[in-house]
């Protein structure tokens, strides 16, 4: 880092910039859930199909976002930005305007290659200029404004309530001037990145974020825990919540396609406003594991309470919302802990790696149980196994929450990594 900072305004210009970017981008990132029931009923796609829709997005990048981390770092932040935007923009209008499935499929694919990058470039741009300065505060931020992109794609059916009505082509064009403003808002950081970068105001690499192969297993046992959570709970949270929950809130539970939405995006809603003050207050009281376990068990108990009771949906949606607000807000922390400062590029990449893995895979797998099951509105008992394989999955999550409180999480390793950022992962 530099001495000299860019000015406080710049940087908030630039982080106003970053958070559009990311709201365009996780609007289509969540684009495909509202559409699944109406490319079934009007283009015939099977809950197979739908599920490849959001798996060929992870696949990719089970290796290419190890390629990403070390081109952001290679050409930076605002350059990859940019680039990943309009990636991401060619693929959601692929995505709006094929007239098959392989043409669908291949604009997921495109969207998916350029987003993972974008989310570790945006992640650089805001370490670029808040480094040092209000950062968690600022990534909370960032973040909960993607968050404020996926809520807006489940409120879309209530939204654009007439697009939804012509059929499952509009609400994707919607979604493709999403990608379109976020690549505007990229423009923008880029061409305001160009002062403070030429005035040497911002780092000039990022040494700490470099992969260094050899190194790449290297790492204490907790950091593995929190790797198995991260797959295991965001498998759960992103194959559930991004693919298949509006429809099993329609079939399950007889809502219709709006009041589905609505209630899905009600978690992304909450995450808006709790995800940075989560963040603030585990920062003010210094403790990390046990929230991060307690966020973790709301899924498993919210999955039950959806499959093995009458109650109202409102219940398991706040467990959710709970669990949706807490668990980013403490993992992300919490790595930078657990490993030593200059690895944690390698740390969050490989994370990406294997979480882009566990989604791809759960979506296959929850659609393939689906379909094996004859999961629909006529028989809602076929989502009985797709329920059984989220439950599971999220207790095992659950379980390594444990495992890594116990590890490094107690009140002792925490204040010692507090002063000596990494040193926990030797506990
Ligand atoms: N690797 C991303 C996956 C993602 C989720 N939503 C959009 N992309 C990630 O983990 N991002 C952090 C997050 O919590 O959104």
């Amino acid at each position: 880092m530099s001495a000299a900072q860019p000015p406080r305004a710049t940087a908030w210009l630039v982080g106003v910039m970053v958070a559009l970017a990311l709201f365009g981008n996780y609007y289509v990132y969540d684009s495909i859930g509202p559409v699944a029931d109406l490319l079934q009923q009007q283009r015939a796609f099977s809950d197979s199909q739908v599920g490849l829709l959001n798996a060929i997005y992870s696949l990719p990048n089970i290796v290419l976002i190890l390629v990403g981390g070390v081109l952001v770092d290679r050409f930076g932040a605002a350059r990859m930005t940019l680039v990943t935007a309009a990636v991401c923009l060619a693929g959601a209008a692929l995505t709006a305007f094929s007239p098959n499935f392989t043409g669908m499929a291949t604009g997921r694919l495109l969207f998916g290659i350029g987003a993972e990058t974008f989310g570790i470039a945006t992640l650089a741009a805001i370490a670029d200029y808040f480094g040092g300065r209000s950062l968690a505060f600022a990534m909370g931020l960032a973040l909960a404004i993607g968050r404020l992109g996926s809520f807006g794609a489940d409120m879309s059916p209530t939204w654009f309530s007439a697009a939804y009505a012509q059929g499952w082509q509009p609400p994707l064009v919607i979604a493709t001037a999403f990608a379109a403003t976020s690549f505007a808002a990229s423009l923008a950081y880029w061409w305001a990145d160009r002062g403070p970068r030429k005035a040497g105001l911002l780092p000039t690499g990022r040494t700490a974020e470099r992969l260094v192969w050899r190194d790449l297993l290297h790492f204490g046992r907790a950091y593995w825990y929190l790797l198995a959570l991260c797959v295991l709970w965001y498998s759960v949270i992103l194959a559930f919540r991004s693919t298949f929950s509006i429809k099993y809130f329609q079939h399950t539970h007889g809502l219709d396609l709006a009041t589905a939405g609505e209630m899905n995006s009600y978690v992304f809603l909450a995450a808006v406003f709790a995800t940075p003050a989560f963040g603030w207050l585990c920062d003010r009281v210094g403790r990390y594991a046990p929230f991060l376990a307690f966020g973790t068990l709301m899924l498993p108990i919210a999955l039950a309470v959806m499959a093995l009771t009458g109650w109202s949906l409102w219940v398991a949606t706040v467990l959710i919302g709970i669990s949706f607000s807490l668990v980013p807000a403490v993992m992300w922390p919490l790595a930078s802990r657990l490993v030593a400062p200059n690895r944690f590029g390698t740390a969050i990449g490989l994370m990406w790696v294997a979480q882009n893995a566990g989604i791809g895979g759960a979506n296959l797998f929850a659609g393939w149980l689906n379909d094996s099951a004859g999961a629909s509105a006529a028989n809602p008992a076929g989502y009985a196994p797709m329920m059984a394989f989220f439950g599971t999955a999220s207790v095992l999550g659950f379980v390594c929450a444990l495992a890594l409180w116990l590890t490094a999480g107690r009140r002792r390793h925490e204040v010692r990594a507090a002063a000596s950022p990494g040193r926990a992962a030797a506990g």
